[in-house]
Order: C-alpha cells, then sequence, then structure tokens
C-alpha cells in the first residue's frame, strides 16, 4: 500500500510476507532514517542512535549499547544482575504500598518509576529522588508521545522552519530537562575521575565507558564520541527503556484482568513452579510457559513500537513494485501481527496460540515467517531486546504471583479502555487502574 501525508509519500508493509522483503530480503538497501522534525530540537537527531543512517557512528553506538549494558552477558553479569532483581523488588513494594493503603495501582506508572530508576543506576550508578524521578516521568513521556505526533512539518518540509504546531519547540523543552539532568551526572563524575583513576578501579557503569572511549578517542576508529554524543546517547538509551517495557507490562495486565481463565491459568503456573520463592527471575522463565505465552500474545496484539519507518537507500522492488531511492518504507508491525491468514481470530487474546508453535516459531526473533516480528528484524532491530524480555517476563510475573487482581467496580461496569495513543510507542490511552491484594 502506498499512503501520501503532504510531499511525503510511503510505501506500508503491513503482511507478514512484504515485512520479510524490507526486513531481510532488501535490507541491506532499507535501513536508512529521515528524523522527525522535532528530533532537530538542540540537534538531538544528529548523533542519535534511533536515527543515524547506517554508518560508522551508528555502528559504533550500537556497538557500545550492546557490549557494555544490553547484551544477555552483561545483564546476567555480577554487576547488572543485582540491579535488575531490586527494580523488581522496588516494583513489588511500591505495589504492596498501594494495596495496603487500599489504594488502585496505576500499574503503568508503577512499572515506569522502577524502570526509570533500574536504568538510571545502570548508566549512572545512583538512584533518583522522588522530586527528580517526577521531573523526568513527565519528561520522558511527553518527549516520547511528541515523536510522532503528525506534525505538519514533517509533511511539508518547506513549512518546518516555521514549526506551526510548536512540536519542535515542545520537544526541544523536554529533551532538554533530561539532557540537564543527565549533564549534571556527567560532569559530577568528571570532577571525580581523577581521584578514581579514570573510573577504572572497580566495576565501571555505562557512563565509566563512555567517557573511557571519548577519553582515548576510539569508538570505531574515527568515530569521536564527544560530550554531545554522549549525552544523546545516554538520553536515548533512557528513553528507549522506560516506555516501552512498563507499557508491555501494562498492557499484559490489562488483557489479564479481563481474560479471567488466562489470569488463573498464569497464577496456578507461577504457584506451582515458584511456590514460596518471592520473585520471577531469569532462569525462572524457562519453566514458565504459559506467562511466556501470555507475554507474546500481548506483545502480537500490542507491539508497543508499531510502526518501523525506513528511509530507501536505493532503489529497490518490493512484491513486483519498485521503491524510488529516498522513499519510506513504513513496517507496520501492528497489521503484520494482526493478520488474518497467519493469524485465526487475530483480534482475539489467546495465549494459547503460542503454546501450540514449534519453539523456532515462538521466539521473539525466530519466527520464519515474519508474522512476529515485535523488536522488528534485520540491521535495526531493537538493542534492548534481552533486557526487555528479562525484565518484562520478571515484572509482570512476579506482580502476578504476588498479588490477586481486580478490576475497580467502575471499570468492571463500563469495561476496561484499551483504546491506543500513538506516540514513539503504543500506550494505552486512559492508564490501567487495578486493585491488587498481596497474597504472601
Ligand atoms: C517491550 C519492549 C520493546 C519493544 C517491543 C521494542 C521494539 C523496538 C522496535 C520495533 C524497534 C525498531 C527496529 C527497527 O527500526 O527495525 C526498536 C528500536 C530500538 N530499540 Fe527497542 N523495543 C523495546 C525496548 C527497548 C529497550 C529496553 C531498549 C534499551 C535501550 C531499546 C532500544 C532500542 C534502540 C536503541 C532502537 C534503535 C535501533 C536502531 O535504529 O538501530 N528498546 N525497538
Amino acid at each position: 500500500m502506498t499512503v501520501r501525508l503532504g510531499t511525503l509519500v510511503a510505501v506500508v508493509a503491513s503482511s507478514p510476507s512484504t515485512a520479510r522483503e524490507v526486513l531481510q530480503t532488501h535490507n541491506g538497501s532499507l535501513t536508512g532514517r529521515s528524523p522527525p522534525d522535532a528530533w532537530l530540537a538542540l540537534g538531538h537527531a544528529a548523533n542519535s542512535v534511533f536515527v543515524l543512517p547506517p554508518g560508522r557512528m551508528w555502528r559504533a553506538l550500537r556497538r557500545i549499547g550492546t557490549e557494555h549494558l544490553l547484551s544477555a552477558r552483561q545483564l546476567d553479569s555480577t554487576r547488572l544482575r543485582p540491579v535488575l532483581r531490586d527494580a523488581v523488588l522496588d516494583l513489588v513494594r511500591r505495589v504492596s504500598g498501594m494495596a495496603a493503603a487500599g489504594r488502585p495501582v496505576e500499574v503503568g506508572r508503577a512499572a515506569f518509576a522502577a524502570m526509570m530508576d533500574l536504568q538510571w543506576r545502570a548508566m549512572f550508578s545512583a538512584g533518583l529522588d522522588d522530586a527528580a524521578a517526577r521531573a523526568l516521568h513527565d519528561a520522558a513521556r511527553e518527549a516520547v508521545a511528541l515523536s510522532l505526533k503528525p506534525n505538519v512539518s514533517d509533511f511539508f518540509p518547506a513549512l518546518a522552519a516555521a514549526d506551526l504546531q510548536g512540536v519542535r519547540r515542545r520537544f526541544a523543552r523536554r529533551v532538554a530537562m533530561v539532557y540537564q539532568m543527565i549533564d549534571e551526572q556527567i560532569e559530577r563524575r568528571m570532577r571525580k575521575r581523577p581521584e578514581t583513576g579514570g573510573g577504572s578501579s572497580g566495576e565501571k557503569d555505562l557512563l565509566d565507558v563512555v567517557l573511557d572511549i571519548s577519553e582515548q578517542g576510539k569508538g570505531d576508529g574515527v568515530v569521536i564520541v564527544n560530550r554531545e554524543v554522549i549525552r544523546t546517547f545516554l538520553t536515548d538509551i533512557f528513553l528507549a527503556t522506560v516506555d516501552t517495557i512498563s507499557s508491555t507490562i501494562e498492557w499484559g495486565m490489562a488483557e489479564l484482568l479481563q481474560h479471567p481463565d488466562a489470569m488463573s491459568k498464569v497464577q496456578e503456573e507461577l504457584r506451582s513452579v515458584l511456590g514460596s520463592k518471592a520473585l520471577v527471575e531469569h532462569p525462572d522463565v524457562d519453566r514458565l510457559p504459559y506467562l511466556r505465552a501470555a507475554i507474546r500474545e500481548t506483545l502480537r496484539l500490542h507491539p508497543v513500537v508499531p510502526l518501523v519507518p525506513n528511509e530507501a537507500e536505493e532503489t529497490v522492488e518490493i512484491q513486483g513494485h519498485a521503491v524510488p531511492k529516498g522513499c519510506t518504507v513504513l513496517v507496520n508491525l501492528w497489521a503484520v501481527h494482526r493478520d488474518a491468514a497467519a493469524w485465526p481470530e487475530p483480534d482475539w487474546f489467546m495465549p494459547e496460540r503460542f503454546l501450540r508453535r514449534r519453539p523456532e516459531e515462538a521466539g521473539f526473533l525466530g519466527t520464519t515467517e515474519f508474522e512476529f516480528i515485535p523488536f522488528s528484524a534485520g540491521r535495526r532491530v531493537c538493542l534492548g531486546l534481552p533486557l526487555a524480555t528479562r525484565m518484562v517476563h520478571a515484572m509482570l510475573g512476579s506482580l502476578l504471583h504476588h498479588f490477586e487482581w481486580a478490576l475497580p467496580g467502575e471499570v468492571k461496569e463500563n469495561g476496561v479502555d484499551m483504546a491506543e495513543s500513538l506516540g514513539l510507542t503504543m500506550i494505552m490511552a486512559t492508564p490501567l487502574q487495578a486493585i491488587a491484594k498481596s497474597v504472601r
């Protein structure tokens, strides 16, 4: 399908077979990006891993992210494993407090706060106080929401300088606030580094690693990792983490609350596998097939990054149609995941469909048919997959194991509002509220 938005022409891939052509067959020619106008604010786009073209700087940033924070090896290391575990404990504690006070729980907000704290500790070895956490929550949420807000400047580039809707200005204000807090961490660390020998003693956090790379002038041979690059990179990693994971947990809880059979099955499985063990941890997940299936089904129906915009770096032919150089090729993961030929009764929440699949068909990347690709695929595949899958299973699983859940009376009567709100991520338009009752 082709759509025209102002002067922008985009080809939309909405079926598994077209997604495969974009993300596999022609992926080498289709990994360009043109940043949304809002991202030009404060020069963010110039160093952002999300929108850099697939060149040296983009490769260097992906490598730094993977090697020093986001690989399975890093996440299971003695430095990061306790940080991940503490975030799950922190979430359970937050919810316990609300349950004890008889207050409804805003599931997404609680998970968002726990993930912000995790990411801050992983990057800076520092916690966030309540005031900083509140300010960051609001700034991060709005920056992400503004990223893909329909914007005249994106459709009519000749008008972009005027920023008619003020999207770029608002994005700039929000990102400036995140920059400021990240700058404070960088400055504090730079003052300390001469005393600690450049952060080389003890275990390094992500900030130490990028400052080392910057001082040694390495990176990718000729890539300069200067202060702007560091600040943009840390902001990107922070923004990528918080909304995606918390929204997936919120969508999962919303589906389970409306499907009591599935809720019972997952809680029964948790009871029989974990017994009195307090938290779900990564090694437990292999023994929790129903939890795994429920999370996959959640990501199928609610892929939190539903649209992947690629730019053709040369003319290619997709399904017999020429796609000219410079054309935007949008992969619509939401539509791919609801393709009726691949998914019978595609709009129904049925975790069982993943139990019936062969293991190689139920992976997050292992699908050969491209009908389930919540983290996308190909060269620009999501960098945070190992962190996201660990945290969604551990957090949602632990919440279901620790508490009985119910909908507040009024929501039960009127039904859960499952409307979606789309920015860079697809979140619940009405935040889910639920009543938690502690069972351990
Ligand atoms: C449930 C959680 C998440 C989902 C469903 C998700 C999904 C996605 C998708 C669909 C893309 C687009 C890939 C493409 O352009 O083809 C993406 C990109 C990206 N994701 Fe995630 N993501 C999640 C969590 C995370 C986390 C926790 C991080 C941590 C840092 C992260 C970092 C990134 C980065 C850096 C990119 C840009 C990659 C590039 O353009 O080279 N994501 N993600």
